[in-house]
């Protein structure tokens, strides 16, 4: 039952013979054990120890989402609460709106107030977003104990219950089975979000931003997207609170709750959705212990518990960084992926430029580092159904070339012109959307997803499903169209049989051919591919080789860096050298060859 689908093994049961999935039944198994829990004779002390442990868990899935997956922080979580109860608190005592419309408008302010914050820190980086979520949550806060209207420290009472089919909430064992239901629902929706086209873009977020990119993601979109989506899991546990609590005050929804939920994910297993429960519940039952312990033992009273979470937390990060539910999903069974997707229908594809056509135009495209010329006027093209090598030593700019021709960096000056349009200036998403794509130098993967989920990744632009079609899980047709294509591109490089390994786990080879295969299946009509044989062996390099020419024959346009010589004359129609960031000649592999300049460049010799 481990939150994120670590590996993807996958068996080839026929479509439909295995309905539940091992995660499903435990799922299922949880919800049953939640359910009969408050019907046994437990004290209510323990039904009102659950519910709090539900209400903050489902906090806590927002973090898991936003931190633990994205690698987002946020320590302003408690004031998203804060706006769910106080809108729903204020709505229904003063002016006696229904618990379920205060829900709605809740939902509305908490979203207005995620959009406008995510909008304003999103696009910086580094710790702009933490200090932002914490200078949020204490103005929210002070605002809170400072309007009349809101009952300033004394905050607002008599809010009333729920009442749900003519069923009246009040009672803590009734109430039970809505916070429940919906932290379960919420862990279902994450669950199911992790797993999809969306999910696969979240989860490059935290280390793979530049290669999301280059596959078509707007990576933006998806931070304010998961940010939102933790914003309103916060806003509807708070509306459910302010109804448990039956009153509000600006304590819960201040600056050390928003520490503890991040507390509560990092204990628990940040990335792991399973982990939101069992950190919710560790640091609830433990912290109600300690409140009572460490008084006693110390002899006077105070947030004593706050110093031993500290330690806890450093210790936590120190020795067990994944916290504890990823500890104890070790030993749990690894479930395999089903391998449902044999008849799914093909993804849609392109139209290909007519062999010969101009695809590519490089036209004196400039970068500079600074003082340093790393390209300096280089023009070269490709013409449709041609593979054309780019050589040079070490540090001659054929990646910065590269990533000048494909958007990851801006030019200097000059001009890049894909089939007839001008793209220099746009984001290599929308380069690759007109129909480049690439590899990288240095493998660029998401490593713990497995290879078939990273090569899935590159169907991104030919797909559509957005978060609420994967939260519900309305995208499966898509998705086994998503893997059919994924395994078919595998198969053509050879790959087949790894596609349930963690990507991570691969050699470097495998990983630069899992990239070529991720790049396929974003269906190019250029293929950009930097040092595709580096780490190979012989026989592998011979059996890409031929890959390469089977897809220049298919009408695909290729452009590949490479250091192996062999590989490049034997492959390319027309070779570019470089040397210094200039342009040193263009011409067959067997005029390079002969060239005396190209000998010079590489032994480092005057010329
Ligand atoms: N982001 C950067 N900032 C500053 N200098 C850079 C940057 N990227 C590359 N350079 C410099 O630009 C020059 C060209 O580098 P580039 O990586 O494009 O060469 P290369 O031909 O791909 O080399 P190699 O074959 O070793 O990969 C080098 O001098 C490099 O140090």
């Amino acid at each position: 039952m481990s939150s994120r689908p670590a590996s993807d093994p996958v068996t080839t049961a026929a479509p439909g013979a295995r309905r539940w999935s091992l995660q499903s039944l435990g799922i299922a198994g949880f919800a049953v054990v939640m359910a009969v829990l408050p019907l046994l004779p437990i004290p209510e002390f323990w039904v009102t120890q659950l519910n709090y442990i539900g209400l903050y868990a489902t906090v806590v899935l927002g973090l898991v989402l936003l931190t633990g997956v994205g690698g987002l922080t946020s320590f302003g979580q408690a004031a998203f609460v804060g706006i769910g109860a106080y809108t729903s608190a204020y709505l229904t005592t003063a002016w006696g709106v229904s618990p379920w419309l205060t829900l709605l408008v809740g939902l509305a302010l908490t979203a207005l107030g995620a959009l406008v914050l995510g909008w304003i820190t999103l696009r910086m980086s580094g710790h702009y977003l933490p200090l932002a979520t914490i200078a949020w949550c204490l103005a929210l806060n002070y605002t809170m104990a400072n309007m009349e209207w809101l009952g300033k420290y004394d905050g607002l009472l008599g809010i009333p219950s729920l009442q749900l089919f003519g069923w009246d909430l009040a009672p803590g064992r009734r109430l039970y089975y809505l916070i429940w239901g919906v932290a379960l629902l919420g862990a279902i929706g994450v669950v199911n979000l992790l797993d999809s086209r969306p999910g696969r873009a979240i989860r490059a977020l935290k280390g793979a931003t530049t290669m999301a990119e280059a596959m078509g993601v707007s990576t933006y979109r998806y931070k304010v997207i998961i940010f939102l989506i933790a914003a309103l899991y916060a806003g509807v546990s708070g509306w459910l609170f302010a109804h448990f609590q039956r009153t509000v005050n600006p304590s819960p929804f201040g600056i050390k709750w928003g520490i503890e939920y991040l507390f509560m994910a990092v204990v628990g297993g940040v990335g792991s959705v399973w982990g939101a429960f069992s950190g919710a519940a560790v640091v609830k039952l433990v912290e109600d212990q300690l409140q009572v312990l460490l008084p006693r033992l110390i002899g006077t009273s105070g947030n004593y518990e706050i110093i031993v979470f500290g330690i806890v937390l450093v210790l936590m990060l120190k020795y067990a960084p994944q916290g504890l539910w990823p500890s104890f999903a070790r030993w749990l069974p690894r479930e395999p992926r089903r391998r449902d997707w044999a008849d799914a229908a093909p993804l849609p594809e392109r139209p290909k430029p007519r062999p010969g056509e101009p695809l590519l135009e490089v036209r004196s495209v400039r970068k500079q580092f600074g003082g340093l010329v790393a390209v300096n006027d280089v023009s070269f093209e490709v013409r449709a159904g041609e593979i054309v090598g780019l050589i040079g030593p070490n540090g001659a700019g054929k990646t910065t070339t590269f990533n000048l021709i494909s958007g990851v960096l801006s030019l200097s000056g000059g001009e890049v012109w894909l089939y007839g349009q001008r793209v220099d200036g746009l984001p290599s998403r929308e380069i690759a959307r007109r129909g480049m794509s690439r590899t990288f130098q240095h493998v660029r993967m998401v490593p713990e997803m497995s290879v078939l989920e990273n090569v899935a990744l590159g169907g991104y632009l030919r797909s559509s499903a957005g978060c609420a079609r994967a939260m519900l899980r309305l995208d499966r047709d898509e998705e086994r169209r998503l893997f059919k294509e994924a395994e078919r591109q595998l198969q053509r490089i050879g790959m087949a049989a790894q596609m349930h390994e963690l990507a991570g786990n691969l050699p470097l080879g495998q990983q630069r051919l899992m990239e070529i295969a991720r790049a396929l299946a974003t269906d190019p009509t250029l293929l950009l591919l930097d040092e595709p044989a580096a780490g190979l062996r012989h026989q592998e390099k011979q059996a890409l080789a031929s890959v390469l020419r089977q897809l220049r024959a298919e009408g695909m346009s290729l452009l590949l860096v490479e250091h192996d010589m062999d590989f490049v004359m034997n492959l390319t129609e027309r070779i570019v050298v470089m040397e210094f960031g200039n342009k040193l000649l263009e011409g067959t592999p067997a005029e390079v060859q002969a060239s005396p300049l190209v000998r010079a460049a590489y032994l480092g010799t005057e010329h």
